[in-house]
C-alpha cells in the first residue's frame, strides 16, 4: 500500500517513439496480449487513485474514454473503481467494434455503470462528479484534438485548474498523458489541462517532466528486466505487492485537513456484550479480520511517584477474565511505582471505519514468574537479548555504543543456548 518516495531527477522519461517501440516488443516477442497490459494499466490507475482520493470523500467518478488504448485503460479503471466502492460514470463517444472493447463495455453495463453521451453530460460537471478521469489520449496522440474531444478537453481546461481552484470542484486524473498535451513537449502554449494527478504507465513520457500537479504515480507493473536494460530505465521500485508507486515528493499535507469520515454502523446498547472482556475480544477479532496492523498495540499511561504522567505504546500479550497482560522490562515497574494504577487506551480503526475504542483503568500486578519465564523464552533470541539490554530503557545512556557493546557481550556469552531472563 505505502508508496515509496523517489527523486524525480533520477527517473527515465520516454520519447513517443520509445513508448511505441516498448509497446510493440511487449506485445510481440515478449508474448503479452493487449488485453493483459490494459487490465494491469487500468488496475494501476484505479489503485493510484484510491491511494489519494478515498471513496468516502470522492465517490462520483466520470471516466472520459478516447478511441484507443488510453480509452481502454479508462474503461478498465472504471470497473476496478466500481469494485473499490466508487460510483463510476463513463463517457465513451468514439467506440470501436473490436471484441476487447465491446467486452469491456459489456462488463461495465453488467455492473449498471451509466454510459453518458456527450449530449447527456451535465452542463456543470462540478455538481455531479468528484473525480474526472482523463483517458482520452495516450502516447499515440498527434496534432490538435478533433471533435468531440476538443470540446471535452476545453471543458476540463476551464473547469479545473488545481492552482486556481476556489471551492471544491472535481479533481482531474490523467491516464499516461494529459490529453491534448504534446507527448514530448507537454503543455506547449500553457493552455492545456492541468491535472491534479498523472498516472504514467510503463515509464513516464517526456511530457511528464512538465507535470506540476501534486500527485504523480507510476503504474504498469509488468516491465521485464530485458526492457528495463534495453531502454536504460531507472524507475522507482514498487512497494510490496502494490500496482503503483508515487514519483516525486508527496505534497505538503495540511494537518488540520487530515481526518477520516468514519462510516461505522450504529452500535446499539442491546448489541454490547454483557462482559466487557468479551466485547473487547469481539472487536479485537474484527480488527484482525479487517487486516489492521498491530491491533495489539495500545497506549499505556501511568503516573510516577512524583505525580508526573507518562505514556508509552506496548503490545498486548493476552487478555482474559483476569485482565490484560503486556510485557516490559521489570526495572521500569520499580521506577514507575504507580504502575499500580494504569490507564490503557485501545483504538481499532481501519480504512473502512471505526471498529471500536476501549479504555481500561485499573491496578497492576506482576504475572507469576512461571508465566513471565514462559513468555520470555517464547520470544526470538534477538528480542530476548534486547529485553535484557533494555533494562537501560528510558534512562540516559552515554551513547549507542554502550547498548551495542552489551548486546554483543550477551550474544557471545550465551552463544550456545538459552539464558536466564533475570541475567
Ligand atoms: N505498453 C504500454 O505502454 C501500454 C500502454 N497502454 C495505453 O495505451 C496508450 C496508447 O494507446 P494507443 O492506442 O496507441 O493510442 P492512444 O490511446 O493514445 O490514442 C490513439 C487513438 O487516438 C486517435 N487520435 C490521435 N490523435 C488524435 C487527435 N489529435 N484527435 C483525435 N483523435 C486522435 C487515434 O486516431 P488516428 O486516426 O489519429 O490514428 C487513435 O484512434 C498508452 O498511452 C497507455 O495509456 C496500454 O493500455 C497498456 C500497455
Ligand atoms: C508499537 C509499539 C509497541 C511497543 N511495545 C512495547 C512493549 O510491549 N513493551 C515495552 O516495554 N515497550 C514497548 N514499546 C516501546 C515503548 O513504547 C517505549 O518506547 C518504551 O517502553 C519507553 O519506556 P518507558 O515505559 O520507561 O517510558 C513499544 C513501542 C511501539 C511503538
Ligand atoms: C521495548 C520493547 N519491548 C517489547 C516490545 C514487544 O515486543 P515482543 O512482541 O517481542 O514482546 C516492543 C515492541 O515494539 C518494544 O519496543
Ligand atoms: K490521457
Amino acid at each position: 500500500m505505502a508508496s515509496s518516495l523517489q527523486n524525480q531527477g533520477s527517473i527515465t522519461y520516454l520519447t513517443q517513439r520509445e513508448a511505441a517501440e516498448i509497446d510493440e516488443i511487449l506485445m510481440g516477442p515478449l508474448g503479452f496480449s493487449v488485453d493483459q497490459l490494459m487490465e494491469l494499466a487500468g488496475l494501476s490507475v484505479a489503485t493510484s487513485m484510491a491511494e489519494v482520493y478515498k471513496p468516502s470523500e470522492y465517490n462520483r467518478v466520470l471516466a472520459i474514454c478516447g478511441p484507443g488504448n488510453n480509452g481502454g485503460d479508462g474503461l478498465v479503471a472504471a470497473r476496478h473503481l466500481y469494485h473499490f466502492g466508487y460510483k463510476p460514470f463513463v463517457c465513451y463517444p468514439k467506440r470501436t467494434s473490436k471484441p476487447l472493447y465491446s467486452g469491456l463495455v459489456t462488463q461495465l453495463e453488467s455492473l449498471s455503470i451509466p454510459f453518458l453521451s456527450v449530449d447527456e453530460l451535465p452542463v456543470d460537471w462540478s455538481n455531479d462528479f468528484d473525480i474526472l478521469v482523463d483517458a482520452m489520449f495516450g502516447f499515440s496522440f498527434h496534432g490538435a484534438p478533433r471533435p468531440p474531444f476538443d470540446n471535452l478537453i476545453e471543458k476540463l481546461v476551464h473547469l479545473n485548474n488545481y492552482k486556481q481552484r476556489q471551492q471544491k470542484s472535481p479533481v482531474i486524473v490523467s491516464v499516461d498523458i494529459p490529453s491534448g498535451w504534446h507527448v514530448e513537449e507537454g503543455d506547449v502554449n500553457g493552455e492545456g489541462i492541468k491535472p491534479d494527478m498523472l498516472v504514467s504507465l510503463t515509464a513516464p513520457k517526456l511530457c511528464a517532466k512538465k507535470f506540476s500537479g501534486p500527485h504523480h504515480f507510476l503504474g504498469g507493473r509488468f516491465v521485464p528486466p530485458s526492457i528495463a536494460e534495453k531502454y536504460k530505465l531507472h524507475l522507482p521500485p514498487y512497494p510490496g505487492t502494490s500496482m503503483c508507486v508515487r514519483i516525486g515528493k508527496p505534497p505538503q499535507i495540511d494537518i488540520s485537513a487530515l481526518r477520516e469520515n468514519y462510516m461505522s454502523p450504529d452500535f446499539l446498547e442491546e448489541q454490547v456484550e454483557a462482559d466487557p472482556i468479551d466485547q473487547f475480544r469481539k472487536w479485537f477479532d474484527d480488527a484482525v479480520a479487517a487486516g489492521l496492523k498491530e491491533p495489539n498495540a495500545m497506549a499505556l499511561s501511568t503516573t510516577g511517584k512524583d505525580g508526573k504522567p507518562s505514556s508509552r505504546m506496548v503490545l498486548l500479550k493476552s487478555v482474559d477474565k483476569d485482565g490484560f497482560v503486556w510485557c516490559t522490562p521489570i526495572m521500569k515497574v520499580g521506577r514507575h511505582a504507580s504502575y499500580q494504577k494504569i490507564l490503557m487506551h485501545h483504538f481499532f480503526s481501519t480504512g473502512m471505519g471505526l471498529i471500536g475504542r476501549v479504555r481500561v483503568e485499573g491496578s497492576v500486578q506482576k504475572v507469576s514468574d512461571d508465566e513471565s519465564e514462559q513468555y520470555f523464552h517464547s520470544r526470538p533470541r534477538g528480542s530476548q537479548i534486547g529485553a535484557i539490554v533494555s533494562k537501560q530503557q528510558s534512562t540516559i545512556v552515554p551513547g549507542r555504543h554502550v547498548l551495542h557493546q552489551l548486546y554483543k557481550e550477551l550474544e557471545e556469552k550465551y552463544s550456545d543456548g538459552e539464558f536466564d531472563s533475570k541475567a
